[in-house]
């Protein structure tokens, strides 16, 4: 944190104004006072480096020059990250790659090898698989990544088109690409940077196809990194974002791997060919439902560093005048302005409150698994599906909007806003594109409502269903508990209307695929409402858990952020409430004067709230927000790192300019 006697005079004030102990609710945030000291400690660490330093920006480097820098930094990085592990404890996927960011801007090269690859040996993999290639890949002898995704499909599995073919007589796999369309296209890593992938590819043994399953597939060679015989391999270009991410494209023709290199956890090929079942066919698909669980926890994360910077702006920026004769006014007084940016800071804790309930569900799904009881399955991959979709599309709307909420400075690619709009967007097609993912749980959703209306048992998330077949007539109260409620009701209104049209078109005739296709908007609906049911319940009983140990000014301020996220999409959602729920015109005008009241309220700790996601100036990189507020400052400096900058007449004046000019005055 910059010295107290820099900081600007605002945010200065603002700090003193701030009602609750900044630090305590850092520690709420993140999970408890050790997860923060030990985040601290790391950070201390990594960016005490000087080699992680930037000495140019990064966004003034070639693609070639980021690639390389990010691979340097991405290496110190990781050695730094194992040394932590050994002296100190392994530290968690949050603090690895919040501190990351600090250093490599974007997304590191490693991000596939460190979030899915490694996951997969580990939830896929048989023991001895797992002896083998764990070691290898945590130490990073060898580096790998997720390879499924093709040029031709993304999203439907079924469709990909590598094929993995069993030789009998070698015991072993032989891997092709038989088209161009199945290439993959995509991976993280895959361009330049990985010697190994676990490849999806269609399971062939006697002719027969046996469906998707997973492959440790070889493609660099370890000393020269030359691609192995077969290989066509290369990196796809420069994206919206995740410009270093190094995705990649990758071919095969006749790569033969040996039989033990398929992931035999869940399904099996034994020596003579004999393919054996595991317990359910989509646990192949288990990786891709850790990391849905984990993009809640970068939504919640990457709305916190777009909030802080875009609050921290508005106490700092002066424009236009209230009244007359008056001071130009922090944009940060004015109600529309707190209206843009207070729902940021709430739905960080929203989406941060919702994962921490999420993870659990998570771990007690892979427990019961353990045991060979898959009964919750379905549940946590309706909540998963629903969940990425609803808080990546979330994040993305949300970041956007505390840019625009920074008027032109926010469009600087050194306020950050940019490229944390990058990483937000990417989040909304990766792993599992954001339409698809609400037609999953509306799947399941439509299941749930056929078992509510033959009376029976439903999973806890979907046992709202019930409630609402019962006629509903006690009036609405506008209490937090009751407007959850009210979400429930849209939800089960949805389901059922959803549930209805499918039903008629099939009565009119039509197949149920197309019944289903007809009715889709309605069914993607459905699932939306559900999620924010959902997250408005678990952030309401979540915060009244916190609450209860946190002291009183800590409490009120947790109290103001859940009601405030609450009353905001009762507000935004008006209109379904008024179809499906029992509010009234009267309701609705109470509840907007509440929403008025709680902006008031939050005013006066705005900037104490974002202070409270600790996010450290390395990571913010951002001449808007950081610690001290020197916005004017910092955007002048930086505007003088332009390679523009460094002369005073640039050549092509003298190449185009000048003769141009000279042509124009014949
Ligand atoms: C410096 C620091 C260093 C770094 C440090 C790093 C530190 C570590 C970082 C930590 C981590 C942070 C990570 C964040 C960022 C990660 C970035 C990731 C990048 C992106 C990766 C990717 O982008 S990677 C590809 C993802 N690509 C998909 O996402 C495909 C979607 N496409 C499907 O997923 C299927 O295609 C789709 C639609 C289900 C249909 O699958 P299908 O056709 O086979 O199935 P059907 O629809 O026929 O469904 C038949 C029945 O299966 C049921 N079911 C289906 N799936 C199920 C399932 N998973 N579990 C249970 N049940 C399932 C369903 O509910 C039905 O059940 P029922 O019959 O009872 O109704
Ligand atoms: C930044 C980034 C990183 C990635 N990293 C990886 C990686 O490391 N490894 C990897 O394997 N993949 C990776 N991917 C690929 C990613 O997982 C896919 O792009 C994603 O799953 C969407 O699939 P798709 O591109 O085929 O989209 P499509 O399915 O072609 O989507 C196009 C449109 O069609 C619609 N659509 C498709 N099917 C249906 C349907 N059944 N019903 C209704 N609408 C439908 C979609 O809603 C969408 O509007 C990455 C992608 C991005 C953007």
């Amino acid at each position: 944190m910059a010295s107290a006697l820099k900081v600007n005079k605002d945010l200065v004030r603002e700090r003193q104004k701030c009602t609750f102990d900044v630090k305590e609710l850092t520690y709420i945030w993140e999970g408890g006072r050790e997860f923060t000291e030990e985040r601290q400690r790391y950070e201390n660490i990594v960016y005490s480096v000087k080699e992680l330093q930037d000495e140019v920006p990064e966004l003034y480097l070639s693609h070639k020059e980021r690639y390389e820098s990010s691979i340097r930094k991405a290496c110190i990085l990781q050695r730094l990250q194992n040394e932590y592990g050994k002296k100190h404890k392994v530290l968690n996927t949050r603090t690895i790659r919040l501190v990351g960011y600090g250093a490599i801007r974007d997304i590191s090269p490693f991000l596939l090898h460190n979030g899915m690859f490694i996951q997969t040996i580990e939830g896929q993999g048989t023991p001895e698989q797992q002896a083998e290639w764990m070691p290898k890949a945590q130490a990073m002898q060898i580096i790998g990544t997720y390879a499924q995704t093709e040029l031709g499909h993304g999203t439907f599995l079924r469709g990909l088109e590598t094929t993995a073919t069993y030789d009998v007589k070698t015991e072993e796999f032989i891997l092709n690409s038989p088209t161009l369309t199945s290439h993959k296209w995509w991976p993280g890593g895959l361009g330049t940077t990985v010697n190994h992938c676990i490849v999806a590819a269609q399971l062939y043994i006697n002719g027969k196809k046996h469906g998707i399953h997973l492959f440790m597939v070889q493609i660099r060679d370890l000393e020269t990194h030359m691609p192995l015989p077969g290989i066509n391999v290369g990196e796809i270009g420069p994206k919206l974002g995740f410009q270093t991410a190094n995705n990649g494209f990758l071919g095969f023709k006749n790569v033969r791997i040996p039989r033990k290199n398929m992931l035999m956890k869940n399904n099996q090929v034994l020596n003579d060919g004999t393919y054996v079942k595991g317990m359910n066919e989509k646990l192949t698909y288990g990786t891709m439902v850790l990391v849905r669980v984990s993009i809640v926890s970068d939504a919640a994360n990457v709305i916190a560093r777009a909030a802080t910077i875009a609050v921290r702006y508005a106490a700092v920026r002066h424009q236009s005048q209230l009244k007359a004769n008056e001071p130009e006014v922090q944009i940060l007084d004015y109600l529309t302005q707190q209206h843009k940016l207070f729902i940021a800071i709430a739905t960080s804790h929203a989406f941060s409150t919702t994962y921490g309930w999420l993870y659990k569900a998570y771990l007690q799904v892979v427990e019961d698994l353990g045991k060979g009881k898959q009964d919750h399955l379905p549940e946590l991959h309706a909540l998963s599906c629903c969940l990425k979709a609803t808080c990546s599309r979330d994040s993305a709307a949300i970041v956007e909007q505390c840019r625009l909420a920074c008027g032109g400075h926010g469009y600087m690619a050194s306020s950050s806003l940019p490229i944390v709009y990058g990483l937000a967007t990417a989040s909304v097609t990766y792993e599992g594109e954001h339409t698809v993912l609400l037609l999953q749980t509306a799947r399941y959703l439509m299941k749930a409502w056929q078992m509510a209306l033959q009376g029976k048992v439903l999973a806890p998330s979907v046992s709202y269903l019930v409630d609402s077949l019962k006629s509903n007539k006690q009036s609405w109260q506008n209490t937090p508990e009751f407007i959850v409620k009210g979400f429930q009701h849209v939800a089960a209104g949805k389901i059922k209307d959803a549930f209805h049209a499918i039903q008629k078109h099939v009565k009119a005739g039509k197949d149920y695929e197309d019944a289903w296709n007809l009715a889709s908007v309605q069914l993607i609906k459905a699932s939306e409402a559900h999620s924010r049911a959902i997250l408005c319940d678990v952030f309401w009983r979540g915060t009244i858990i916190k609450s209860s140990t946190a002291s009183p000014g800590v409490a009120a301020v947790l109290d103001h952020l859940v009601q405030l996220y609450i009353v905001y999409w009762a507000l935004e959602t008006v209109g379904d409430l008024l179809l499906y729920s029992n509010i009234t015109k009267e309701d609705i005008a109470v509840l907007k004067v509440k929403y008025e009241e709680l902006l008031a309220l939050i005013r006066p700790n705005a900037v104490g709230l974002v202070d409270a996601f600790d996010i450290r100036d390395e990571v913010l990189n951002s001449t808007l927000g950081s610690y001290d507020g020197r916005v004017y400052e910092r955007l002048m400096e930086e505007a003088m790192k332009s390679p523009l900058n460094q002369e005073p007449v640039n050549q092509s004046f003298h190449k185009y300019l000048k003769p141009f000019m000279k042509r124009a005055k014949l």
